[in-house]
Parts: C-alpha cells; sequence; structure tokens
C-alpha cells in the first residue's frame, strides 16, 4: 500500500437525501458538518439510477420498506460527501443523530430537520469498511484529495 492512501478511522461518507426540504438546508447542513471538524474531501451533488441505489442499499434488501428508499433516494438529486476527522464514522454517527428523528438527540443534524425515519435527511456510514465501500461507490481515486493534496484510494498503512 502506498503513502498516498488514507488510514481506517479518518473518513467517513455521507448523503444529504433527495427533497425540496433537505435542499432548502443543504448550506446549513454543512456549515453543521463543517463546524463540527469534519473536513470535506469530495463532494458532487447526483441523481442515482434506480439500480445504483438498489445496489447502495442492498443490505435492506429483504425489509418491507426497500422499495420505498430506492424509489425515494432515486427522486431527486443527492448531496454525496467523503468526510475527513479523526474517529471519522462514530463522531458523524452522533452529529446525524438517530435513524428515528424522534429518538435523536437535541444538536444532531436529524433532530434539527428531519420529520420521519423515512425522510431523515442524511446517511452516514456505519462502519469504517462500509466508508471505505461507499466512498469508493461514489467517487473515484481522481476526485479525492489528502491534506497534503495527494489522490488516494482504498486502505492506508497504520
Ligand atoms: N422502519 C423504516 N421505515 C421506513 N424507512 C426506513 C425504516 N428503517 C430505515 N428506513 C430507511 O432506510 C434507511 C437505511 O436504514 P438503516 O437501518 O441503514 O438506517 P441508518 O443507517 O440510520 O440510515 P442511513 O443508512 O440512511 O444512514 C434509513 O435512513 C431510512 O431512510
Amino acid at each position: 500500500m502506498d503513502s498516498y492512501a488514507p488510514k481506517k478511522g479518518t473518513f467517513t461518507f455521507t448523503m444529504i437525501k433527495p427533497g425540496e426540504e433537505n435542499q432548502e438546508n443543504i448550506g446549513e447542513i454543512l456549515t453543521m458538518i463543517t463546524e463540527a471538524g469534519f473536513r470535506i474531501q469530495a463532494m458532487k451533488m447526483i441523481r442515482l439510477r434506480t439500480k445504483q441505489a438498489e445496489i447502495f442499499y442492498r443490505h435492506l434488501s429483504d425489509k418491507p420498506f426497500f422499495g420505498d428508499v430506492v424509489k425515494y433516494m432515486t427522486s431527486g438529486p443527492v448531496v454525496a460527501a467523503v468526510l475527513e476527522k479523526d474517529n471519522a464514522v462514530v463522531d458523524y454517527r452522533k452529529l446525524i443523530g438517530a435513524t428515528n428523528p424522534e429518538e435523536a438527540k437535541e444538536g444532531t443534524i436529524r433532530k434539527r430537520f428531519a420529520k420521519s425515519t423515512d425522510r431523515n435527511v442524511v446517511h452516514g456510514s456505519d462502519s469504517d469498511d462500509n466508508a471505505a465501500a461507499e466512498a469508493s461507490f461514489f467517487f473515484s481515486m481522481a476526485d479525492r484529495y489528502n491534506k497534503t493534496g495527494h489522490c488516494f484510494f482504498g486502505w492506508g498503512q497504520e
């Protein structure tokens, strides 16, 4: 592994989900993210195709709400981003709050902006391995940069 690669635990992946209500809040959501100490490593607005959403959410394929998730996630553009910070996955899950916004704590993105579980505003990776897989799903090597300006991809050495 070369020195251009990121270390496990130093980044996570997020999406701001589709919908007019989320589009209006993109600026404020990104401000909450950067004020919490996350650095945006890569970012783009993209509308997922059905097949892509089915693949991204394949871990939910046996759930009764899978079709609704795919339909919603393809209904408009998402803002996809890779976020850099120590302990990124755990800290970002804390910042976004519980999947059900009624259970989300004060100060979290979902508490502030989300109305329901099925429209909970943001996605955040739930493990380092999923962060790497999800970041790679949306961004190629040439799209991503670390602090020193090097392109990188995959896991680095400890
Ligand atoms: N009971 C449910 N009813 C409707 N939609 C649901 C339900 N549970 C989860 N979802 C939708 O599926 C998404 C993925 O569910 P998951 O269990 O992976 O939660 P999460 O990890 O908090 O959310 P995300 O993956 O979006 O960050 C949720 O964000 C939500 O939009």
